[in-house]
């Protein structure tokens, strides 16, 4: 069974199947359940009682709403408990090893899971184990409350010790966080690993939701970028999208109910009047509104000797910001830069540019560099996923326009007979027609009906929906 967990009832009848698997209609919970974990450990084994009101037979998309919280809770109840159970989980280390870690949530386990993830790199120790702390923080203590809201637990002995147990481990992890809800700013040149750290956050994150079973998905963690580029490169989004910083907040009042830590990364782009606007959002959507930010944690990364905002005043300026300024509570600054390890000496000049600038004989230096001198390297040495800064937009498309017609060489025969590498996607001019629809130019494809290209104002997102 997919969780882990059998719903049963007082005399062992089979209630509840599959908990995570969300789509089954038929979901249903009985009274006082017993939830036995699949582990062989009698330990496991406690003893819910769920409101009346919230058991439900049949499938009405509110129904099932209401049964899946019902089970969340559960599920939450079930973390608290589960905590005794020694998990073990395989992991790579920075080395490529496998090697097996347990993730339990205490606090001498995160920062073992620090210790192995970060080698002698003490402040990103120190900062993946604040922000991971909070998080287990709002985990626990969600599930703290859940628990008191519907559940009632054994009183026995064996009950006892363990929420003991739990709540030792618990107070420590507390302890870590200061007792308060982390507003913190994860700060550090380019390449000091502020996303390295904000991964392996993730990573311990997902691993302890396993360990529990409680589910992690994209609003666990909700991990989003000021800008789009910057959203991809963390596979999160931006964070306009997430949390509807442009528009009405509408399905959101929903999605974040199981919402530990937000990150926001490239903080340097923000103006007062988006840290303003992101809060106010915040407290709407997670409904906390006098707790900053929603009360639940937040992480802040970037560096403000980068990119400021566009036409808004920067953060750093003290008498306008005052969210920034009153409410961030943590300041954490990586200062190793792993992006270098290769060229200590290069990373060191770079750090110098962006600190107090560069001395004539070091700007000569950086111009031996430039691709195409006659002394610098060679364009057929620049590695093929390199990345690019230009300063417009006709450079960016002259480049992207040159890696296409270099791939169309090395790919493509110019021999009609032999066809196309499998990947290649065929349009022939003549079956398109093109239409104006609004502000929308598109061109729509004859045969299949398919769009293939929708343009507005300036940007064109290529293939999307089907015309009926
Ligand atoms: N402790 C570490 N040991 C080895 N490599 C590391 C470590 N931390 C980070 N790195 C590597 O260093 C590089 C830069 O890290 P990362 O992208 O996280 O930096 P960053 O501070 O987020 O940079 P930027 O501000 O440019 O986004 C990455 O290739 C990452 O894998």
């Amino acid at each position: 069974m997919e969780s882990g967990y059998e719903f049963r009832d007082k005399d062992g009848h089979f209630q509840c199947q599959s908990i995570l698997t969300r789509c089954h209609g038929s979901l249903m919970c009985g009274k006082n359940l017993v939830v036995c974990p699949n582990v062989s450990s009698s330990e496991q084994v406690i003893v819910i009682e769920t409101p009346g009101e919230q058991i439900m037979t049949e499938t009405s998309e509110n129904e099932r709403d209401i049964v899946m919280r019902t089970t969340n809770e559960m599920l939450h109840t079930c973390a608290l408990n589960a905590l005794a159970l020694k998990v073990v989980k395989r992991i790579i280390d920075k080395n490529g090893n496998t090697i097996d870690m347990e993730v339990n949530g205490t606090l001498e386990n995160v920062r073992q899971f620090a210790d192995m993830s970060f080698s002698d790199d003490v402040y990103q120790k120190k900062s993946f184990e604040i922000i991971t702390c909070a998080f287990i923080n709002q985990l626990y203590k969600q599930s703290e409350q859940c628990a008191e809201e519907t559940c009632k637990f054994h009183t026995d002995k064996q009950s006892t010790s363990k929420r003991r147990r739990f709540s030792n481990a618990r107070d420590k992890i507390e302890l870590a966080t200061g007792h308060k809800q982390l507003i913190g700013f994860l700060s550090g040149a380019g390449g000091t690993g502020k996303s390295h750290v904000i991964r392996t956050v993730c990573l311990y994150a997902q691993k302890l939701c396993q360990a529990l079973h409680v589910v992690f998905d994209k609003r666990t963690i909700v991990v989003t970028a000021l800008t789009g580029a910057a959203a991809v490169s963390i596979n999160g989004e931006t964070t306009a999208k997430a949390f509807a910083l442009k528009r009405k907040v509408q399905d959101e009042l929903d999605e974040f109910r199981n919402t530990y830590l937000v990150v926001v990364d490239e903080i340097s782009f923000a103006s007062i009047e988006d840290m303003e606007l992101l809060n106010e959002k915040m407290k709407e959507i997670l409904d906390k509104p006098l707790q900053p930010f929603g009360g639940v944690p937040i992480v802040f990364c970037g560096d403000f000797a980068q990119h400021s905002p566009v036409g808004g005043i920067p953060l750093y300026n003290e008498d306008n910001g005052v969210v920034w300024r009153d409410f961030v509570n943590v300041f954490m600054e990586l200062k190793n830069n792993h992006r270098f390890n290769g060229d200590p000496n290069w990373g060191k000049l770079l750090g110098k540019f962006r600190d107090i600038g560069l001395t004539t004989d070091e700007v000569a230096l950086i111009n031996t560099r430039v691709v195409g001198t006659p002394n610098g390297p060679k364009e057929r040495s620049i590695p093929f996923d390199a990345v690019y800064a230009t300063k417009t937009n006709i450079d960016r498309m002259a480049i992207n326009d040159a890696i296409f017609a270099k791939h169309l060489v090395q790919t493509h025969f110019k021999v009609p007979e032999i066809d196309p590498p499998m990947h290649t996607l065929c349009i022939k001019a003549g079956n398109l027609r093109f239409h104006v629809r609004g502000t929308r130019r598109e061109y729509r494809l004859i045969s299949t009906g398919y769009n293939l290209c929708c343009c507005g104002r300036g940007s064109c997102e290529g293939p999307t929906q089907k015309i009926p």
